[in-house]
């Protein structure tokens, strides 16, 4: 549903959005912005509303005049002084406190634009701040910790390697009794607060340099006996009597288990958005590069923008077009968590608060892997489409792409999080068998209801045309997810009979079964999102053909992935029906390419943030190119080892063996 309160901003007094959101400096970009077919400051505030884009410009703006966030062009830093300017920014940003408690309490999705705003700049002084963040938000709250061996010791912990001074350790809790209690987190301290040094008992350090996010200090963590006290268990799911007794509200071990992972959603959910802000990022460069990046023509005198070749438009658009879908998916997705989180705090213990529990997981356990994929594959396709441009690492893409790569691995490897989804999905077959009524609270699941209806249908669109619109590939989704359901199913039952362990079962029933269907349930869920977003008939009449373009065609290109199955399980057939689906993405592609400026325009940040020059909004491609080149402080030097090239000549042959 569109925020009515966005809606009545973006239809209402068009002149006190200009304050808000400055014109672009004009230059080669303009040819495209005048084709646009909307106003993107209408749309800017349609999707965000004037207070999001408040919040937004005073953060960027205060990042861009303080002298700490300045940029270094043409200089390398060390890990060491990156680690050091990452640790001054995030102390930084505690200084600003963008957000009071009050102003989260209104509206929590500002803690969501918060971070991803900082983001934006750099992901290292983010997440750093982040850790921090909700580490302290979120625990207010006598134990022995022991690691028994290095297979245990804790690896990869962010803002371990060189200075957190407390960790929330996940541990097997066994209390005087010998009792096993399953796991629980508690508060540790790890190093003294006044020098930094390991507390006794504790060995804690830097695990090295990483592919990417090397302002973040990772590290690692062995406990010898290190004593905490009583109240340092994080009480969310259990606790422990003066006299060692365990007393837990939730008496089922397995739930136990879910509770005390439960707030892993809430990070696979900033991860969704992280990654779906890396795709702005990303984007806003290669198709600002593209449209104002001239090669070839029809003719030997006039070249054109890449961006008028179909095979740039096919590479760029459905990315652009995810990012807008995912991007409203993100905004559903933490409102959904809002509603999880109240009811934790509310200390609900009604079904329907385990159920959200349940669905909410479900959700970010394939979003997470979702997005994360997405972006990783739109860096790598935008780094490429910008030519060698893209490669140069001013231009930023390099540092997307690897910034990006560790969201596909971190709080659960993708491929490993999609099980989890699959296996909620599985758990509702039993409904569907006994044709038992079901529900879910976000209603993600509702599709099912019609399982046994939905496996008749057929792919029925009779022209390109037809095939247009969002609802076509919704309709062909829903029919994906419950016939994958279907196969799964059956393919376990199959492996059961056959003699195997329910672990190998399970196993055996990943590729091409629980996994793809993980993969379609979640891009299903996205777009019936979306769609049911952009058909809103209160969404202004200048504004929804673009948006239902991009509904369409983000759910044709991510369906054409799934072609090979809708024709194995019947639902498509004959040449047409594939042929209709390509050449409705073409299509769409085509109509979209005029507005493709305007709608990165929409979210890019401003240039200080995007901090590349191919990808600065004045679109002068060359000047801001060079401009960079020259700043850096060595381009034009001779290299401090002329001599080995001038003097010291080589002489060949010299140290061939003689023998
Ligand atoms: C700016 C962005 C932030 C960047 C942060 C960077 C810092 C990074 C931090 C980290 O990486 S922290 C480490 C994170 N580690 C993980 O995420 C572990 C990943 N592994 C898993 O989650 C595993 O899948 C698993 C859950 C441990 C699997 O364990 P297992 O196979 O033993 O359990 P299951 O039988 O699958 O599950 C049991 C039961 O529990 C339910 N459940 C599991 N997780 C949750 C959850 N998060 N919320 C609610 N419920 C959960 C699961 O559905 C099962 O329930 P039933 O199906 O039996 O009813
Ligand atoms: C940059 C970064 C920061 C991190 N920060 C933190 C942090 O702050 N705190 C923290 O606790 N952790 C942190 N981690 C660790 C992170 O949570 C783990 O790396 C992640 O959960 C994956 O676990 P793993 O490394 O043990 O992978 P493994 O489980 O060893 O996986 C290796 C491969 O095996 C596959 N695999 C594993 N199990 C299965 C299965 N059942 N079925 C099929 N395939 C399987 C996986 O798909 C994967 O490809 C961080 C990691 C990174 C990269």
């Amino acid at each position: 549903m569109a925020s009515t309160q966005n809606l009545k901003e973006a239809t209402g007094n068009h002149s006190s959005w200009e304050s808000l959101l400055p014109d672009f400096p004009k230059g080669p970009l303009c040819k495209y912005r005048k084709k646009a077919s909307f106003n993107w400051k209408e749309m800017a505030v349609l999707l965000d509303g004037k207070d999001i884009i408040q919040l937004k410009n005073r953060i960027f703006s205060a990042l861009e005049s303080d002298p700490l966030f300045v940029h270094h062009p043409g200089e390398e830093l060390s890990r060491e002084k990156y680690q050091e300017l990452t640790f001054l920014r995030c102390k930084r940003l505690f200084e600003y406190d963008f957000l009071t408690q009050q102003e989260i309490i209104e509206n929590p999705l500002k803690i969501f634009h918060m971070v991803l705003c900082i983001g934006m700049y750099d992901w290292s002084p983010c997440i750093q701040y982040l850790l921090h963040f909700l580490n302290c938000a979120s625990y207010l709250l006598e134990f022995i910790i022991n690691t028994p061996d290095f297979e245990a010791a804790k690896f990869w912990i962010g803002n371990m390697g060189k200075h957190a001074t407390h960790a929330v350790v996940y541990a097997q809790l066994y209390t005087p009794d010998g009792q096993y209690q399953g796991l629980h987190s508690f508060l540790v301290q790890i190093r003294d607060i006044k020098t930094l040094l390991p507390i006794p008992g504790v060995v804690v350090g830097d695990i090295g340099k990483k592919i990417g996010q090397n302002g973040l200090d990772n590290g690692f963590a062995m406990f010898h006996n290190v004593r905490i006290p009583k109240e340092n268990i994080l009480n969310i799911a259990g606790d422990v009597t003066a006299e060692g007794k365990y007393s837990s509200s939730v008496k089922d071990v397995k739930e136990r288990f879910s509770a005390a992972l439960g707030s892993l959603s809430s990070g696979r959910t900033v991860i969704t958005a992280v990654s779906m802000t890396n795709l702005k990022l990303a984007l806003s460069i290669a198709i600002r590069f593209s449209a104002v990046r001239c090669q070839f023509g029809p003719t030997d005198d006039e070249e054109i923008p890449v961006l008028e070749y179909q095979t740039q438009q096919w590479r760029l658009l459905p990315y652009l077009a995810a990012t807008y879908a995912l991007d409203y998916f993100c905004k559903s997705l933490f409102e959904n968590l809002t509603e999880f989180y109240l009811g934790l705090l509310t200390k609900q213990r009604s079904q329907r608060q385990a159920d959200i529990g349940r669905e909410i997981h479900a959700l970010c356990a394939a979003s997470k892997p979702l997005t994360s994929w997405t972006a990783q594959q739109a860096a790598q396709e935008c780094r490429e489409a910008c030519g060698g441009h893209g490669y140069l690492a001013m231009n930023r893409l390099g540092e997307i792409r690897n910034d990006n790569d560790p969201n596909c691995t971190y709080e659960g490897d993708n491929n490993v999080l999609l099980q989890q989804t699959s296996n909620y999905l599985m758990s509702w077959m039993h409904c569907i068998r006994d044709k038992v009524p079901f529900e879910s609270p976000f209603g993600t699941i509702n599709v099912l209801q019609d399982y046994h209806h939905i496996l008749d249908w057929k792919f029925t669109a009779m022209s390109v045309e037809d095939c247009m619109d969002s609802s076509v590939p919704l309709a062909a989704y829903k029919w994906l997810v419950c016939y994958l359901l279907r196969e799964s199913d059956l393919k376990l039952s199959k492996e059961k009979q056959s003699g195997r362990s329910d672990f190998e079962a399970k196993n055996n029933c990943q590729v091409y079964y629980c996994r793809s269907l993980a993969i379609a349930f979640i891009e299903q869920t996205v777009l019936q999102r979306y769609h049911d977003y952009t058909h809103d008939p209160d969404i202004p009449s200048t504004l929804q053909p673009v948006l239902k373009n991009l509904s369409a065609l983000y759910g044709l290109w991510s369906l054409s992935k799934h072609l090979a199955v809708l024709y194995q399980g019947g639902y498509a057939s004959g040449e047409q029906a594939g042929r209709f689906i390509q050449n409705a993405i073409l299509e769409l592609c085509y109509r979209l390419k005029d507005d493709a400026v305007a709608l990165v325009d929409v979210f890019a940040p401003p240039d200080f943030i995007l901090n590349s020059p191919i990808g600065k909004a004045n679109g002068e491609l060359y000047k801001n190119i060079w401009g960079e080149v020259l700043q850096g402080s060595k381009t034009l030097n001779r290299p401090s080892w002329w001599t080995e090239f001038c003097i010291n000549r080589p002489v060949a042959g010299r140290l061939k063996s003689k023998l």
